[in-house]
């Protein structure tokens, strides 16, 4: 059976991102064949278990990683939302962004379902906060997350294509407010108002 429409749109670049694009389409396949594979789990969970003690070895140590994985300082790559390199990232396309704002497009498959045929309302949390905070980059404020208020409209349905935009709304201080929808076919399913608190600067710095 062919994978889910989230698990082909994506185009692959090469390296570390075509192994991320395999592993989703595990995922994908193990939800969606259930008990299907009832019968050959033993011999699946072996491969999927030499697969990942291969990719283990490799690994460096966690510390290392942890460095080299923010040089340089970008989080494209890596992080769960738009990262190639994430086998958790949808991933998110950012099609397009001027004057600070952010949208992007994806379409989930069963992994991110929620109520029946339609998303689970964490993961459009997940995609807001992101969205949110990519903004607040790119209009040069930007700080953790300390409020996320959401309101879901309408269900959002899987299996069709999600445009998610973010946009800067307003700074105080420290204080940076952003806003932020999940639209399907033109309707808005899901907002979000924002706010990010840029951390105190460390003393001595
Ligand atoms: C390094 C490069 C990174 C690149 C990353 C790319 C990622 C891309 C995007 C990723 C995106 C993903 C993003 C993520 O996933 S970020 C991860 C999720 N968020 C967190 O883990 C944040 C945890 N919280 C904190 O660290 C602190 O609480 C923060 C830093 C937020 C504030 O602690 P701080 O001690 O600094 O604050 P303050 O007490 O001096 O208060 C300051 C002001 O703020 C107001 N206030 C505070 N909290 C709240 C609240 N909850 N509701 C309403 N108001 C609140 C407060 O009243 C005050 O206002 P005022 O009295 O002055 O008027």
């Amino acid at each position: 059976m062919n994978p889910s429409p989230a698990v082909t749109a994506p185009v692959q670049q090469g390296g570390v991102q075509d192994v991320a694009a395999a592993a989703r389409r595990v995922v994908d396949a193990i939800v969606r064949a259930g008990d299907a594979i009832a019968a050959q789990s033993g011999d699946l969970a072996t491969a999927l278990h030499g697969v990942a003690d291969r990719i283990d070895l490799a690994a460096p140590p966690l510390a290392e990683r942890m460095t080299t994985m923010w040089l340089p300082v970008d989080s494209r790559l890596h992080n769960p939302v738009n990262g190639l390199e994430n086998p958790l990232a949808p991933p998110l396309e950012i099609t397009e962004g001027a004057d600070g704002d952010v949208a992007g497009s994806v379409t989930l498959g069963l992994p991110y379902q929620g109520p029946p045929g339609h998303v689970h309302g964490g993961i459009s949390a997940l995609l807001l906060d992101h969205v949110l905070g990519l903004a607040n980059i790119r209009a040069g404020n930007s700080g953790m997350t300390a409020r996320l208020a959401l309101t879901y409209h309408r269900p959002l349905p899987l299996f069709e294509e999600l445009s998610v935009t973010g946009r800067q709304a307003s700074v105080d201080g420290r204080k940076i407010h952003a806003t932020g929808t999940i639209s399907a076919d033109g309707h808005v399913a899901v907002s979000a108002e924002g706010l990010f608190v840029r951390p105190r600067a460390e003393p001595g710095r």
